[in-house]
C-alpha cells in the first residue's frame, strides 16, 4: 500500500465554484455549484473521481483546466508540481502539461479526416514534424492508415477513444484528466479503455478518471475520491472496498449497490 506523497503532482484544495445567474427583471443569483472539493495524484498514480450525476466532476475537471466559464467564481487551491496555479496560468497548462481527455466524439470535428485532426493536434502541441508524430501516434494505438483518410463518425466507439487518447497525449502531458470515458461503449472496449488509462498512469503520469461507475474505477484505480452534492466526502482504496471495510455511509451505499454486493441502494444513507 502506497500513501499519498507530501508534495503530488495535482494537489486540489476546498475548491469551491459558484455561478452568478440573472433571472428576468435583473435579479442576481448565485448558485453554488461546488462547496468543497479535495483531491491529489501523483504521477504514476491513478485516482478515481466517482459520485452521482450533477455531482460536480466534470466542473472540477473544467476548473483544473482553468476553463470555467466567465460568470464561476472559484476559490480554494489548485496546486501543480508544487506551484499554486491561478485559472489563467491553468489554461496556459492545458494541452500541454494538463490535458484532457474528453468523453465524446463530439470533440472531434466531424467534417475533417481523423488523420489530418491528430496532425493538427500534433502542430498544437509544437511537436516536429508533425505528419510523422500524428502516423506513429494512431499506430501505436492499432489505428493503422485506413483510419486517418476516415471521418468521425466512420470510426466506432472504441476508435473514437484510441483517437482522443492520442490527441490528449501528444503534448506529453504530466496529468490527464479523463471525463467519462466509457459510456457508450461495448465491454470489451470499456475495459481496453480503462487499461489504457492505467498504462498512461505507469508511464509516469498522474491521472485523474472522472466516472459514475464505481465498478469500472474499482478495476484501474489506486484509490477512488467520492464526491455528493458539489463536494467530496470520502475517499478509499479499492482494497478498502473489497474487503467491506469502509467508513462513510455513502461509500457504503454506493458499493452495496453494485450488483452483486446486494443491491441496496440506502438513499438515506
Ligand atoms: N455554467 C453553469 N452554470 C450554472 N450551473 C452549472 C454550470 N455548469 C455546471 N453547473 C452545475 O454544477 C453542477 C455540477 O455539474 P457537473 O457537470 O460538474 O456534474 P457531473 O458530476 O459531471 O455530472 P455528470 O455525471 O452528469 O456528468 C450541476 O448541478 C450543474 O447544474
Ligand atoms: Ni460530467
Amino acid at each position: 500500500m502506497t500513501t499519498a506523497p507530501a508534495t503530488p503532482l495535482l494537489d486540489i484544495r476546498s475548491l469551491a465554484v459558484s455561478f452568478t445567474q440573472y433571472e428576468r427583471g435583473l435579479r442576481r443569483r448565485t448558485v453554488t455549484a461546488l462547496s468543497g472539493m479535495d483531491l491529489t495524484t501523483d504521477r504514476g498514480e491513478l485516482v478515481a473521481l466517482v459520485g452521482a450525476s450533477g455531482a460536480g466532476k466534470s466542473l472540477l475537471a473544467h476548473a483544473v483546466l482553468g476553463m470555467l466559464p466567465p460568470n464561476a467564481a472559484e476559490s480554494g487551491t489548485v496546486r501543480f508540481d508544487g506551484v499554486v496555479l491561478d485559472p489563467p496560468a491553468r489554461r496556459d497548462r492545458a494541452g500541454h502539461d494538463i490535458a484532457l481527455l474528453p468523453q465524446s466524439v463530439t470533440f472531434l470535428d466531424p467534417v475533417t479526416p481523423v488523420g489530418r485532426q491528430v496532425r493538427r493536434s500534433a502542430e498544437l502541441a509544437g511537436r516536429t514534424s508533425p505528419d510523422v508524430v500524428a502516423r506513429a501516434a494512431l499506430d501505436g494505438r492499432g489505428l493503422g492508415p485506413e483510419v486517418h483518410r476516415q471521418y468521425p463518425h466512420q470510426l466506432s466507439g472504441g476508435q473514437v477513444r484510441r483517437v482522443l487518447t492520442a490527441m490528449a497525449l501528444m503534448g506529453d502531458p504530466a496529468l490527464v484528466i479523463a471525463d467519462e470515458p466509457t459510456p457508450g461503449l461495448p465491454p470489451e472496449a470499456v475495459r481496453a479503455a480503462l487499461a489504457d488509462l492505467r498504462r498512461i498512469a505507469d508511464q509516469d503520469r498522474a491521472v485523474v478518471l472522472i466516472t459514475h461507475d464505481l465498478a469500472a474505477a474499482l478495476e484501474v484505480a489506486d484509490r477512488v475520491v467520492i464526491c455528493r452534492h458539489g463536494r467530496t466526502v470520502d475517499e478509499a482504496r479499492p482494497a478498502d472496498f473489497r474487503a467491506d471495510d469502509l467508513t462513510h455511509p455513502y461509500t457504503r451505499a454506493l458499493w452495496h449497490a453494485l450488483p452483486g454486493n446486494g443491491f441496496r441502494l440506502l438513499e438515506n444513507a
